[in-house]
């Protein structure tokens, strides 16, 4: 049964993304259930310190905090059979794991970016790196972000370098290459490369590279306000409400899977 309006709970609703999803929960005529911080207090009203306390009341929980959290809210949202908007990003394999394990139990959308540019820069890295082959073409990665951020490189980078890997029907842990310094020896030949770099109040930027000894093609997406992940998240979290328990992410949203 298709519900007329869903109410959204957000985790992490003081933080950089989280008062962007505040505003646009809002204004897609969604209810908002409230939100969590740390420093909820008698003055903030819907707003609790745990999504343990905000789940009961939410139909989907939209979730940008920190990688610290995912264990804790997968067994949450799975007890209270509350749908999963994930967009934390810096996660263990123990942590995806826990998000695998909660999917079997509630329909969860879980991407790295949910902006529309990127879901389409990923789709076109796997296509492209299995048109290039790695003999002739080298694939590296660089992103850049504001200071603040915590984890490197990127989810969005290791989310590309993912696609990378699949057009090339390659392991990507066995072949990354990120962090060069020193005495690195050359390239390995099938390497996918990550570079990093941080400054100021740099919103998001990603670059594949494809380079071969005679051209170079680039695929770069700048994300110019934070508010385009708030706005697919919110969208994404629509387009869960009904959906069966699975793993799904913005390709399924975006109708391109
Ligand atoms: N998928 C996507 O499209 C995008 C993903 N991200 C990812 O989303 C996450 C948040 O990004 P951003 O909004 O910039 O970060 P912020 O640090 O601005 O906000 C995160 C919020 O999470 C809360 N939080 C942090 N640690 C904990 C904890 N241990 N327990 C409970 N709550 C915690 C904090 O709330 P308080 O202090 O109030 O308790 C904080 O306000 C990051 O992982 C980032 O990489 C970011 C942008 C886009
Ligand atoms: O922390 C951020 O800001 C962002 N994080 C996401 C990521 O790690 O890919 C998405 C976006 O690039 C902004």
């Amino acid at each position: 049964m298709t519900t007329q309006t869903v109410r959204i709970g957000i985790a992490g609703i003081n933080g950089r993304v989280g008062r962007l999803l505040r505003e646009e929960v809002a204004a897609s005529g969604a209810v908002l259930a409230g939100g969590t911080t740390r420093d909820a207090g008698p003055a903030a009203p819907g707003l609790v310190a745990t999504l343990a306390e905000l789940a009961p009341r939410c139909d989907v929980a939209i979730d940008f905090t920190h990688a610290t959290t995912i264990r804790d809210h997968a067994a949450i949202l799975a007890q209270a059979g509350v749908a999963w908007v994930l967009g934390t990003t810096g996660l263990s394999p123990a942590d995806q794991d826990a998000v695998r394990d909660a999917a079997r139990r509630i329909p969860v959308v879980q991407a790295a970016n949910y902006s529309p540019g990127v879901t389409l820069v990923t789709r076109l890295a796997r296509q492209m790196a299995a048109a290039l082959p790695s003999g002739s073409y080298d694939a590296e990665i660089l992103e850049m972000h504001h200071r603040q951020k915590v984890d490197a490189p990127s989810g969005t980078a290791l989310a590309i370098g993912q696609a990378v890997a699949d057009g090339r029907g390659i392991d990507l842990a066995a072949h990354t290459e990120s962090g060069r310094t020193g005495h690195t020896g050359p390239r390995g030949a099938d390497a996918i490369g990550f570079a990093v770099l941080r400054g100021g109040q740099i919103v998001g930027e990603h670059t594949l590279l494809f380079t071969s000894a005679t051209e170079q093609i680039a695929l770069t997406h700048r994300a110019f306000d934070r508010r385009v992940f708030a706005t697919g998240a919110v969208r994404a979290a629509w387009w869960v409400r009904d959906r069966p328990p699975g793993l799904y992410n913005m390709e399924d949203v975006l109708g391109l899977a």
